[in-house]
């Protein structure tokens, strides 16, 4: 299925999908509030470091569960709903709600009020749902709940969560939550112990840290690099004309192992040994410095055009010394690099590859610590202007998500969250398949697919 999105972000099926569409119906219960199991601490603030504070958008995601014959006669609401509120004890700040602190940034009021939780029937089979692999926000919104009128971030809930059945007796976890609360680890970190509590164990494998203040700001703030991705790289091309004219084409490119094993080898012909010192291009760099340069051939930039690719680094093992393991909080960092079209297109993968691998060298503590005492000092948010942000969940723990039903048979985002991301997504068997999605104007797809055609 090919799915198109318009400019206002309304997708539309298309390719024989409108009657899947049309019976696609969710019907939702009241929603409830799911609070702690046990007391929890409350009346304070909760501190969030400048690393959560860049990146405070809501990430939807959906796990789809077949039914199975091992899980008995229990009702996966249930069962779902009192884990929740089990582990909301050990992670009782996602039971409160977001505020702004006397230093003008997010924090959380440990309320305690709880998650919310919907429980909803489908008029139709989990089979319906199709896809997960492509962005259909029409259909797959309907199995994620959203607080109805909220106008910005204060007035939602750090997390909600909706458990939709369906006829066949599969159901669907549809997980709305702030990126500022956890980034791809910590949420996936979460979901695990949300579901092994649902299994039954008495203590977390991995107990959330909670204590985000050692990444706190240095006094006086030392800002020790450019960083440049906070720079707002000017549209010499006029790329916003090509996306105003045309509409949004989401498309998936899947890479097998043999698929990865030729962008491996295409990344290194003419890279510099060098750069290389001895060590081929990961999968990740050479990925990405495939798709960073045929995205901008397929968007026909200029050859003096400046472009930007963004990416998040885990520094958890990066940080001295590191954060401790079950670190709650976004323990990511952006790092950039910045080349013209003329020099990656004039120039083979290996130009690209070799800057991103540049890009994940730079991220030192030194660099992580002047990212965040960049941010106490200018408060600026990282811009995506002239940019690709390319965010890699390939190695994100979804197969964990096990709630007594097995692993999901099917998970996945609900929608990319700007035109400027390309996701990159794990895949077929025992997920050594990288999916790549993507958004782009019409034309420039059918020239980005002409490309990945050729690998
Ligand atoms: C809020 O609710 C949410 C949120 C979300 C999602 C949020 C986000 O997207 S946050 C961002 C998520 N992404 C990351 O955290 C990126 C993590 N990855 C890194 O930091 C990487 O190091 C890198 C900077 C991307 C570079 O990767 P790479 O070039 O691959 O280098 P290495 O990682 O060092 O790997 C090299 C090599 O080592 C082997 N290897 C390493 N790790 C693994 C592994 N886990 N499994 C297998 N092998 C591994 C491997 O051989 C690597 O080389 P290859 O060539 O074989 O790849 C979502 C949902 C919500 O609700």
């Amino acid at each position: 299925m090919v799915v198109e999105a318009r400019e206002n972000g309304a997708a539309v099926a298309v390719a024989g999908d409108e009657a899947a569409a049309g019976k696609f119906t969710v019907k939702r219960g009241e929603p409830e509030l799911v609070a702690p199991a046990e007391a929890t601490p409350t009346g304070e603030k909760y501190y969030l470091s400048n690393l959560d504070q860049n990146i405070a958008v809501i990430v939807q995601t959906v796990y789809c569960y077949k039914p199975a014959a091992a899980a008995g006669e229990d009702d996966a609401v249930a069962v779902l709903r009192d884990a929740l509120a089990k582990v909301l004890v050990h992670y009782h700040p996602l039971a409160g709600r977001l505020t702004i602190s006397a230093e003008m940034k997010l924090a959380v009021e440990l309320t305690g009020d709880g998650a919310v939780f919907v429980a909803a029937d489908a008029g139709c089979d989990l089979a319906d749902v199709g896809d997960l692999t492509k962005p259909d926000p029409t259909k797959l919104g309907q199995l994620v709940y959203s607080v109805p009128g909220a106008k910005n971030i204060l007035e939602m809930p750090p997390m909600t969560a909706q458990v939709t059945r369906f006829k066949c007796g599969g159901f669907a976890l549809g997980l709305a939550m702030n990126h500022c609360m956890f980034d791809g680890i910590g949420a996936m970190e979460f979901v695990n112990s949300w579901a092994e509590t649902a299994r039954g164990a008495a203590e977390l494998t991995v107990p959330p840290f909670l204590d985000r203040t050692l990444l706190s700001a240095r006094s006086p703030p030392v800002i020790s690099f450019d960083h440049h991705e906070f720079a707002e790289i000017p549209d010499i091309s006029d790329t916003a004309a090509l996306y105003a004219s045309q509409d949004l084409l989401y498309r998936s490119f899947t890479f097998d192992p043999d698929r990865l094993d030729r962008v491996r080898s295409l990344a290194l012909v003419g890279a510099d040994e060098d750069l290389l010192a001895g060590k081929r291009f990961t999968t990740f760099e050479a990925l990405s410095g495939l798709v960073w340069r045929a995205r901008t051939a397929a968007l026909g930039l200029t050859p003096d055009q400046r472009t930007k690719l963004l990416f998040a680094v885990d520094g958890r093992q990066r940080f001295e010394p590191p954060l401790p393991k079950g670190y709650f909080g976004n323990g990511i960092v952006l790092t950039n690099a910045i080349a013209t079209a003329g020099e990656l297109l004039g120039s083979p993968v290996s130009f690209a590859a070799g800057m991103v691998r540049e890009a994940v060298r730079m991220v030192s503590d030194e660099y992580m610590r002047s990212a965040v005492d960049y941010f106490e000092a200018t408060r600026a948010r990282p811009s995506l202007a002239s940019t690709l942000l390319i965010t890699t969940w390939s190695r994100l723990a979804f197969q964990g998500a096990d709630f007594g039903w097995g692993e999901p048979a099917m998970s996945g985002p609900v929608t990319l969250p700007e035109k400027e991301v390309i996701l990159f997504l794990a895949h077929g068997e025992e997920r050594k398949s990288i999916n790549v999605l993507l958004g782009l104007p019409a034309t420039a797809m059918e020239a980005f697919q002409k490309l990945m055609d050729e690998i």
